[in-house]
């Protein structure tokens, strides 16, 4: 009889926590915990958050009578680690510090190897991260930025990007590693990726100041207007980078980090969350038309996926704008637990050994 193993996952986002239980490729339970902007914004810190977001994990498992006493593995999101290859790593003390002090950043994500250690290791059970937030497979041309001690990073929804590409892949009849997407992932972030044969070769940093504005974030913004704000002595460090992620987006122009709660202020006549709804799709639009050309036109397809993909009003403001470059395939929500599942699985069952992150990487 084939071995049964039982994995929990973990995703946490900026504005939620996603989680779900497998036992082999069967998904026995999940679900999306939502945390609204009142509830988050008790926290100064996103680390602050480990021991609420944790609480909230356990005590749902407990809700749906799921004991963790009968769990092989725990298995999150990982966060902002220094960049590393794709795959499956198992979570030790130097990933673990990195993720602590946020190596490349804060966010959400740094949470899921912290949660998944704590969990697992009460359980003596291993933690494993899957395709962290910093997976690199950026083309060497595309890490420059115009200003040379500030190379580009790749920071985006590695995880789900590339299992959406893939299954995307399946469906038309392809190879992933032969073809060619650009694939929008629409969650509190919002990261736009060319994926050229496999690889992420161009991506927005989603977190820093890159690319469309999102739910949360200010995206790309005028750079110099910025410095000048940073310098004029009325703003603390925190305040500005609050501004960039966090405040910034559709929280920055209309309080709300929630575009169905946008789409109900636009059905009630609110022309001001129309016109602010209207310019994020343009922009996504407009980031997409942008890696077109770093595909030199050959675009097997554009996807468009995350959680803002539900809104149909919302995704056909940006394929009035992009459909003379490809078919646009539209997948609303995420295949991250699953794609979390499917890399722990992999090291479970022996076909594949977890990868070792050290603190010389990256
Ligand atoms: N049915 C829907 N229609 C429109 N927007 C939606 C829908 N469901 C979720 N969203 C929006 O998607 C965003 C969250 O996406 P999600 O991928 O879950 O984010 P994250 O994982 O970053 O927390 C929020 O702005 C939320 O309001
Ligand atoms: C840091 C890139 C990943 C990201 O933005 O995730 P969320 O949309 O879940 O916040």
């Amino acid at each position: 009889m084939q071995e049964i193993f039982r994995t929990l996952v973990i995703n946490p986002g900026s504005t939620s926590t996603k989680i779900g239980v497998f036992d082999n490729e069967g998904c026995v339970f999940e679900t999306t915990i939502r945390h609204s902007v009142d509830e988050l914004q008790g926290f100064i810190s996103i680390s602050e958050q480990k021991s609420f977001r944790k609480n909230v994990i356990l005590e749902q498992l407990d809700y749906e009578g799921i004991s963790v006493s009968k769990l092989d593995a725990v298995c999150a999101r990982g966060g902002l680690i220094r960049p590393i290859a794709g795959g499956t790593y198992e979570v030790n003390g130097a990933m673990i510090i990195d993720l602590e002090r946020g190596y490349n950043g804060h966010h959400a994500s740094n949470l899921g190897g912290i949660i998944a250690n704590e969990i697992a290791s009460s359980l003596h059970i291993p933690a494993y991260i899957v395709d962290p937030v910093v997976v690199d497979e950026l083309a060497e041309i595309a890490r420059f930025s115009g200003i040379p001690e500030l190379p580009r990073k790749s920071i985006f929804h590695a995880l789900n990007q590339k299992a959406v590409a893939r299954r995307v892949a399946k469906q038309v009849g392809g190879v992933y590693e032969e073809m060619n997407f650009i694939v929008t992932h629409m969650g509190g972030g919002i990261t736009v990726g060319a994926h050229h044969l496999g690889k992420v070769i161009d991506v927005n940093n989603g977190l820093h100041g890159e690319g469309p504005f999102s739910p949360e974030r200010a995206g790309t913004v005028p750079v110099g207007d910025l410095v000048s704000m940073c310098f004029s002595g009325q703003y603390y460090l925190e305040e500005i980078m609050r501004k960039i992620v966090g405040n910034g987006g559709l929280m920055g122009y209309l309080l709300t980090s929630d575009a169905m709660e946008v789409e109900r202020r636009i059905s009630q006549g609110d022309s001001y969350a129309q016109k602010v709804y209207e310019a994020m799709a343009y922009q996504v639009a407009k980031e997409i038309a942008a890696l077109s050309a770093v595909l030199k036109g050959d675009v097997d397809a554009i996807v468009l996926t995350g959680g803002l993909a539900h809104g149909k009003t919302f995704t056909d403001m940006i394929v009035e704008r992009v459909d003379w470059i490809a078919d646009t395939i539209v997948y609303p929500g995420e295949d991250e637990l699953q794609a979390l599942n499917e890399g722990a699985l992999r090291v479970l069952r022996g076909e594949e050994q977890a990868k070792i992150y050290d603190d010389k990487t990256g």
